[in-house]
């Protein structure tokens, strides 16, 4: 029998906190005086609210429930100046929305580069008995590992950083790479390998019994700080290593997101293969794998046999893509000896697994072509699309400054949220309303040299769909500003999952790569990667009214400029039930503003789609 919807309801404060994630103390920003933020889990079909207190004192807020669909309550997306207002100092907003669909999935801030100052958190959606995971069966009852969620962290805080990426001319500061990688929101910067092993094991025994389970915090800070080693200041259950424990013989399932700033990771556990089974909420044709690329905006699940005979083991995680800096963050999969009960954790034997190579492209590449929607529950796309539009990705220079642009033009966004312009039908004078942003880009565009025309505009102008349209999207990666230098980006949509139709290196021609996308199983996601130089095609039904952020999840490259935004169904905006508060700005707050009417009818909808 089905099981009733629940509602899943929180209040969360999302205040400033002094925080050392790699043993080292900076200012975040935390919820409920926390980070990272609270796990939510809920079951497919509940309802989800959070009553979000902004209680910094300085800066407005809101949160994105990536991965989540959102249909219906397009206003609850969470992406400032898109979907809503932002959140003022002092002022409460209440998201309330349905978990649609089970999977692995993660919330975070989406204002300014609010994600980076560690502004996120883990979103569970279980499986329920009207949308069953077909891969249930393949692990023990009691088999769930806590999420694994990675990130990234700098020392430099955000501030500094965004004004670094908008300084002009010699002013420019790029952020660099990470000082640390994070697993669940602990590292241990430069205490981890070599000569400081020690340190790492130290940690490791101190902190067990308190801080294993990321739900239970060490209160005893004072405590932590006069026995600090690797900084200036050390509450060592915050940094404590991460222990995942197994028992031999079960299978277990382990859930992998990521939500870096810039990092591209590869997750190996010492002995142990993984079998993959979800990406984004979509189920994959079960495959092996040694080790697993993850890029920023994705996650997985994989079954985990605990096979090996009883020991401690390394999960190494370590950077791909990008020459790497940062040592591999490092986390504990323990047979047993890692509860409370033992004494201690023994370190596992020999050194910590390897990760590939940055710079092995091609493994990377393999690794993505081999994911396939699952046989079993495959729901192939729409046979044609109704609309194409092709989406260059060039780093550029604009007065000065450097953004990315795509088809040469930088998003910067309005001061009123698009759906509430759409809503209210301010749309004309809210942005730029006069026209679409370019949907294609020069045939002579030479993708594997620097941009010939390296000025660009920026541009608020959005994307207006069809209520039910097709739309195929091809993201065309190109040469950097840097003489053969091109970069791996993960682009993320909202509102939808869309279908990978392939990949492929070079400049996309139709003429010789439409016949040979994939139209039989392509996996469904809501995150795709670009490869350096390459191009990713996606297709997707324009079947969720709203207004949806499309952007590389790569911080500071959004920071930048490199997104676009979807309308879709315009002449439905007036239908939505948008809470007051989620426009009180811009010129909504400032016109005596009536929902929109229709004022040019658009041509019918074609069936849906899934
Ligand atoms: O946007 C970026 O800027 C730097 C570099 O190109 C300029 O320092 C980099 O690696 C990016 O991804």
């Amino acid at each position: 029998m089905a099981a009733a919807a629940a509602t899943v309801e929180v209040t969360w404060d999302v205040e400033y906190i002094l925080w050392a994630p790699d043993c080292q103390q900076r200012v975040m920003i935390g919820i409920n005086g926390r980070f990272p933020g609270p796990n939510i889990t809920a079951r497919a079909g509940d309802v989800i609210s959070v009553t979000m207190n902004n209680k910094m004192h300085t800066e407005g807020v809101v949160i994105h429930w990536h991965g989540i669909r959102q249909f219906g309550t397009p206003w609850a997306d969470g992406t400032a100046s898109i979907s809503q207002c932002a959140v003022n100092p002092g002022e409460t907003f209440i998201y309330k929305f349905v978990a649609d669909k089970p999977g692995t999935y993660f919330y975070h801030g989406h204002f300014g580069m609010q994600r980076a100052a560690g502004l996120y958190g883990s979103l569970i959606v279980l499986d329920s008995p009207e949308q069953p995971e077909p891969f249930r069966h393949q692990y023990d009852d009691g088999g769930e590992l806590p999420m694994m969620l990675l990130s990234d962290w700098w020392h430099q805080n955000v501030y500094a950083q965004a004004a670094g990426l908008d300084g002009k001319d010699r002013h420019f500061e790029w952020i660099g790479e990470p000082q640390t990688i994070l697993i669940n929101g602990r590292g241990q910067f430069e205490c981890t390998l070599g000569p400081t092993r020690k340190s790492f094991e130290k940690l490791l025994n101190e902190n067990v019994e308190t801080c294993v389970d990321d739900q239970k915090m060490c209160s005893d800070q004072e405590k932590c700080l006069r026995r600090s080693e690797c900084g200036p200041y050390c509450p060592r259950s915050q940094c404590a290593p991460v222990v995942f424990n197994v028992e031999q013989g079960k299978t277990y399932r382990l859930r992998i997101a990521s939500t870096t700033s810039l990092s591209l990771l590869n997750v190996k556990i010492q002995g142990h293969k993984m079998t993959v089974v979800e990406a984004d909420g979509n189920h994959v044709e079960p495959f092996v794998v040694d080790d697993i690329d993850i890029y920023s905006g994705e996650s997985y699940s994989v079954l985990l046999k605990a096979d090996q005979k009883p020991a401690s083991y390394w999960i190494s995680v370590g950077v791909r893509g990008r020459h790497p800096k940062t040592v591999p963050a490092l986390a504990i999969l323990s047979y047993g000896n890692g509860n409370a009960a033992a004494p201690s954790l023994q370190l596992p034997a020999g050194e910590p697994p390897v990760t590939p190579a940055w710079n092995d492209t091609q493994r990377s590449k393999a690794f993505t072509y081999s994911i396939r929607a699952r046989k079993d529950t495959n729901q192939p796309p729409p046979a044609a699309a109704d609309r194409q539009i092709f989406l260059l990705n060039t780093q550029n220079l604009m007065d000065g400054r450097y953004r990315w642009s795509i088809n040469n033009v930088s998003l910067t966004l309005p001061a009123t949220p698009y759906l509430g312009a759409f809503h209210h039908g301010l749309q004309d004078s809210a942005f730029d309303a006069s026209g679409e942003p370019p949907a294609a880009f020069p045939e002579d565009y030479d993708v594997m040299r620097p941009p010939a025309n390296n000025a660009t505009t920026a541009s608020d102008r959005v994307f207006r769909l069809r209520h039910g349209a097709v739309v195929d999207v091809v993201l065309q990666n190109a040469n950097m500003l840097r003489e053969e230098v091109s970069e791996t980006h993960p682009w993320h949509l909202h509102g939808h999952d869309f279908w990978v139709l392939g990949y492929g290196d070079g400049r996309y021609d139709p003429a010789a790569h439409a016949a040979g996308l994939n139209a039989a199983d392509p996996p469904l996601r809501n995150t795709a990667v670009v490869f350096p130089h390459g191009w990713t095609a996606l297709r997707f039904v324009a079947n969720n009214t709203g207004a949806w952020a499309f952007h590389c999840h790569i911080e500071p490259h959004l920071h930048m400029g490199m997104g676009v935004v979807f309308i879709e169904g315009e002449d439905r905006m007036h239908e939505l039930d948008v809470p007051k508060d989620a426009m009180a700005c811009g010129l909504v707050a400032r016109t005596a503003a009536t929902p929109l009417t229709p004022a040019t009818p658009l041509p019918p909808s074609p069936a849906p789609a899934p």
